[in-house]
């Protein structure tokens, strides 16, 4: 038998490499080499200033002030072609609300999490459960109760055997999907729909439309979307995002809390990723060509968060404050936490 190869640094790919450089651990990686859009993109080789030509906030998607400015400053890097990045579009209070979103309308049933097939979910947000005062309603363990789904795979971990708070499955909370429901396993959007929150819809709405305006690609509406939950020390490993039927719409995504080092890559593992620092706030559109790229997330900042998030009462003046538990439980959670929230058309 043939020893297997050593992987060498030269005999990973490219996208590989830039991964492992990103999650590195001990010692952590420079940053140097990230691309700062948001503060420098005059240092950054291949950034090119777009001209948006629609305003963001046509029509406004929501009744309070969403992008800090009608046509912010937009990029286009020319190795990545398609690929449109507007470094803080969302407000302070905009931020807020998206974070709002994401932890409470948006992580409930019907939408699926990657905590439905191990535990019965409540029919109401875990991060509201987790923040309630008084002794926590446990939620029951499906392995337990011997009711988990044939052909899923049993995990290992004893804490999904057992009844759990509703904040130790805050802390398992991975990802939420929205609209069609995307089955992970089978890899396509064959768990029914549910239905994609309008507000949310209208505001990818709105940066699909600026954003497509200026890089081509101009169809687009929320069909599916997915919401990631990363800690201080999660990653996404890189993949294409494939399985749609309509690969010409463009991706929106946005993202609150803790910034992170996000690459962009090409169609192939080979071809050299760009790493991009993204932060709170930050819209990053994938039109055309860069829709078929490969990309993820090797690097969470912690420590990264604004403070417009992360003050206790930061939130409680906003309009919509009522609906939602005090901001001081999300402040907790955004100093600690990235959320990215991103929409795709399917068909
Ligand atoms: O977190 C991000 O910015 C990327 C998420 C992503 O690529 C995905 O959900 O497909
Ligand atoms: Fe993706």
């Amino acid at each position: 038998m043939t020893p297997k190869p050593e992987m060498t640094p030269e005999t990973l790919t490219a996208f590989r490499r830039a991964e492992k450089t990103y999650m590195a651990r001990d010692p952590p990686p420079s940053l140097a080499a990230v691309a700062d859009l948001g503060r420098a993109a005059g240092d950054v080789p291949g950034a090119r200033r777009l001209r948006l030509e629609r305003d963001l906030c046509d029509p406004p998607p929501l009744p309070f002030r969403v992008f800090g400015q009608r046509r912010p400053p937009a990029y286009a890097l020319d190795a990545h072609p398609g690929l449109v990045v507007i470094p803080a579009a969302l407000t302070a209070e905009a931020q807020r609300w998206l974070a709002r979103k994401c932890l409470c309308d948006c992580a409930q049933p019907p939408n699926r999490t990657n905590l439905d097939p191990f535990f019965a979910m409540p029919p109401a947000p875990l991060f509201e459960l987790a923040g309630r005062a008084g002794p926590p309603p446990l939620v029951e363990s499906r392995l337990l109760a011997g009711s988990i789904d044939p052909g899923v795979t049993r995990p290992r971990d004893p804490f999904y055997a057992r009844p759990a708070a509703p904040s130790d499955l805050l802390r398992q909370l991975r990802w939420c999907t929205l609209g069609w429901q995307y089955n992970w396993r089978t890899k396509e959007y064959d768990l029914g729909a549910a239905p994609f929150d309008a507000e949310l819809g209208a505001l990818m709405q709105s940066v699909a439309a600026a954003a497509a305006a200026a890089a081509g690609g101009p169809r687009f509406s929320s069909q599916a979307g997915i919401i990631n939950y990363y800690d201080e020390r999660a990653s996404m490993a890189g993949h294409v995002d494939r399985t749609e039927a309509d690969m010409d719409a463009p991706l929106v995504s946005l993202s609150v809390g803790l910034s992170c080092v996000y690459l962009i890559g090409g169609r192939t593992r080979d071809v050299e990723p760009t790493p991009l620092l993204l932060r709170s706030g930050d819209a990053l559109v994938m039109c055309g060509e860069s829709r078929l790229a490969f990309h993820g997330v090797p690097r969470v900042l912690p420590g990264s968060a604004p403070a417009c998030l992360t003050d206790p009462e930061a939130g409680t003046g906003d309009a919509v404050a009522d609906r939602y538990p005090p901001w001081r439980q999300f402040a907790a959670y955004l100093a600690a936490h990235r959320i990215n929230c991103n929409a795709r058309k399917c068909a």
